[in-house]
């Protein structure tokens, strides 16, 4: 057994994807002083060795024409998580926060990454692909296997095979961009979401007062708005020259609900969804529909 097969072993990020690497003998990383070949040496911008880092598939693992992939992208406290939750409820999509599977891996007992990842939040660096993509493609792979629990108009969008993912906060890198859609899954579209650095600034520091993240301090969340801007607009650049952004951007400075309809007149359209009933029950046209908040909506095909 090679080193890699060996980390991936203890980080249970193996998946059942076909390994190259792993066939490879394993070449001890040269750069890191640390023990831990994840972890970068202090004074370096925190990259882990190839070696290290779990090997991804080659080819599509999960059927696009089945699954449904959402991407959220937004600056540092836009407020994609918050608008996620909504869509969840109304449209029974699994929300995958990419940073949320970060965090949890890296306070899992025996990660190897954890030091790395770490590292990365706090100084507002991306981690390197392989481990978020890996967690991405475990995380569908355990919903697919276990779908949620949705109401019974929107229990569709789960039966035989099939299913709908918000991926929140990734991705945040082109390099990711590229991986998961010819490796994962093909995403369908791309919702953005914006508002200035003076509003996501407040809305962070006053979210750090109680949610204990290392990165919702000033000095992170500066590094993160030059992270964002520098590695993660580009991405965003490249779907909207694909035309897979749904609008240029939804203004995110009103408050929540207000953001909310906005988003659901962007996505519907995308999704295929049908109105949801008026009480005479006589569908209306897409168009023509004030969101109604709290029912959820009614999918058309799929995309
Ligand atoms: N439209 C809004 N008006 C006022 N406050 C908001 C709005 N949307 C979100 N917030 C608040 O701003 C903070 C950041 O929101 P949220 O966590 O959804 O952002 P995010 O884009 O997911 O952030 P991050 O990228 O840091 O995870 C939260 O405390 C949330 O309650
Ligand atoms: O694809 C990703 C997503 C996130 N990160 C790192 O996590 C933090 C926090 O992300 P949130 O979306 O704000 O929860 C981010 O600043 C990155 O350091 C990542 O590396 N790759």
């Amino acid at each position: 057994m090679t080193i890699v097969d060996k980390l991936k072993e203890k980080l249970h990020l193996g998946g059942n994807s076909k390994s190259v690497a792993s066939e490879s003998p394993a070449v001890p990383p040269k750069s890191s002083a640390s023990s831990n070949p994840a972890v970068p040496p202090k004074d370096a911008s925190p990259v882990a060795t190839k070696d290290s880092l779990p090997d991804l598939p080659e080819t599509e693992v999960f059927d696009h024409e089945k699954v449904t992939v959402i991407f959220v992208l937004g600056g540092p406290g836009a407020g994609k998580g918050t608008q996620c939750e909504n869509l969840v409820r109304d449209y029974g999509f699994k929300h995958l926060s990419a940073g949320d599977l970060l965090r949890a891996e890296q306070t899992r007992e025996g990660s190897e990454y954890g030091d790395m990842i770490k590292q990365c939040i706090v100084e507002g660096q991306i981690v390197p692909m392989e481990v978020t993509v890996k967690l991405l493609e475990n995380a569908m792979r355990d919903t697919l296997a276990k779908p949620p629990s949705v109401s019974s108009e929107l229990s569709s969008a789960w039966e035989g095979g099939k299913g709908r993912f918000l991926i929140d906060g990734f991705p945040r890198k082109m390099d990711q961009a590229i991986k998961f859609d010819e490796a994962v899954c093909q995403s369908s579209f791309v919702l953005f979401i914006a508002t200035t650095e003076e509003v996501m600034l407040e809305r962070l520091l006053e979210r750090g007062k109680t949610s204990g993240r290392s990165d919702d301090n000033e000095e992170s969340i500066k590094k993160r708005f030059k992270t964002f801007e520098e590695t993660s607009m580009p991405v965003v650049d490249y779907y909207r020259s694909k035309d897979k952004v749904v609008e240029a951007s939804i203004d995110s400075s009103p408050p929540v609900q207000e953001v909310y309809q906005a988003v659901r007149a962007a996505i519907d359209p995308r999704l295929g969804v049908t109105a949801p009933q008026p009480v005479s029950g006589i569908p209306e046209p897409v168009a023509a529909v004030e969101p109604v908040h709290d029912e959820p909506a009614v999918l058309g095909k799929p995309l």
